[in-house]
């Protein structure tokens, strides 16, 4: 669409300088393009300026901004409580059917968050999709982040075929079920029962039956008579290490823990994993968490003998 109104025609040669000055001023008009003509320029400003001239410009389509918002399969979780916001949100984007904001932190031993619905569906369920597996979440009874989604896929290109493997920290399955792909056998173990619900379901959803769900405190998997394992994820930042020395246990030697904590120092955990095992630790940061704060792994491989580890 074209619209005449006021602008400023300058050579080319001044006009990088122009533009900077105008936009310094506020005199710019951002919703239309400026236009080359000849061996000059025209720019488009917001009203009658000293030398400037009428003409017809092509307008730039108005931008819709979009509050900052995370997607969870069909939900958007807004950073700010803003009703509106959330409307728009929903109106620009047709795959989403709710827009929700955390009215609490992550909080409590099953680290899930209380939600307010801003618009659309009031509902916390919603399917996710990543790399061909679907999870069904409710996001108010079990954790889920769908930030993880690229972890999960390096440690599964970091196994061999046939590993037998334990998810001490499970939630609704994501890390079991995509390790699944090339377990022997995963078992899954977590102490919220809405979360060991949801994947039981998730296994069904993705025929991964080769994962033994369980609900349990890691604390009492020592009994387990699967083990030893080959491959043990940790996957509860908080308070995994309280536990290393229990996975430590149940790992083969020269299997290998992916350890995840967070940490304000890089190496924080070191001490803790050199009292169970002297094995090789390669230290990765999976993302931040807030400023000075960060989601560390630690890919330790249990070395056994003359580690020591029995005497922690
Ligand atoms: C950060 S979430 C991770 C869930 C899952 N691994 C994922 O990536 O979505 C940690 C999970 O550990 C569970 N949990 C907390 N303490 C536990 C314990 N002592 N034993 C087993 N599970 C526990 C919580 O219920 C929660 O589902």
């Amino acid at each position: 669409m074209r619209k005449e109104q006021w602008c400023l025609a300058v050579e080319k040669r001044e006009a990088e300088e122009t533009r900077h000055r105008l936009l310094g001023e506020g005199l710019l008009d951002r919703r239309c393009k400026p236009r080359p003509e000849g061996g000059a320029v025209l720019f488009p400003v917001v009203r009658e300026v000293p030398g400037a001239l009428r003409c017809e410009f092509e307008a730039v389509p108005e931008q819709v901004v979009l509050p900052r918002h995370e997607l969870v399969g069909g939900i958007a979780i807004m950073q700010e409580n803003d009703p509106g916001g959330a409307r728009r949100l929903l109106a620009a984007r047709p795959s989403l059917a709710t827009v929700l904001f955390p009215e609490t932190p992550v909080e409590g031993e099953y680290r899930i968050r209380r939600f307010a619905v801003l618009a659309g569906v009031p509902s916390t369920r919603t399917r996710v999709t990543e790399y061909g597996l679907r999870f069904d979440v409710d996001l108010a009874h079990a954790y889920f982040s769908a930030r993880l989604s690229t972890e999960r896929q390096r440690v599964l290109r970091a196994m061999e075929e046939g590993e037998r493997v334990l998810d001490m920290f499970a939630g609704v399955g994501p890390f079991a079920i995509t390790l699944a792909r090339r377990a022997a056998f995963v078992v899954a173990a977590d102490l919220n029962p809405a979360a060991v619900h949801l994947m039981i379901h998730n296994i069904a959803l993705n025929r991964a039956e080769n994962v033994i769900p369980m609900l349990a405190d890691a604390g009492h998997l020592l009994r387990l008579d699967f083990s030893p394992f080959d491959r043990i994820v940790m996957n509860l930042p908080l308070a995994a290490p309280q536990f290393l020395l229990t996975a430590a246990r149940l790992c083969r030697d020269g299997g290998t823990i992916h350890l995840y904590a967070l940490e304000e120092r890089e190496g924080e955990y070191l001490p803790l994993i050199r009292a169970v095992t002297r094995g090789e630790v390669v230290e990765r940061v999976v993302r931040t968490y807030s400023p000075g704060k960060w989601h560390a792994v630690y890919d330790i491989t249990v070395e056994k003998e003359g580690s020591g580890e029995s005497s922690v």
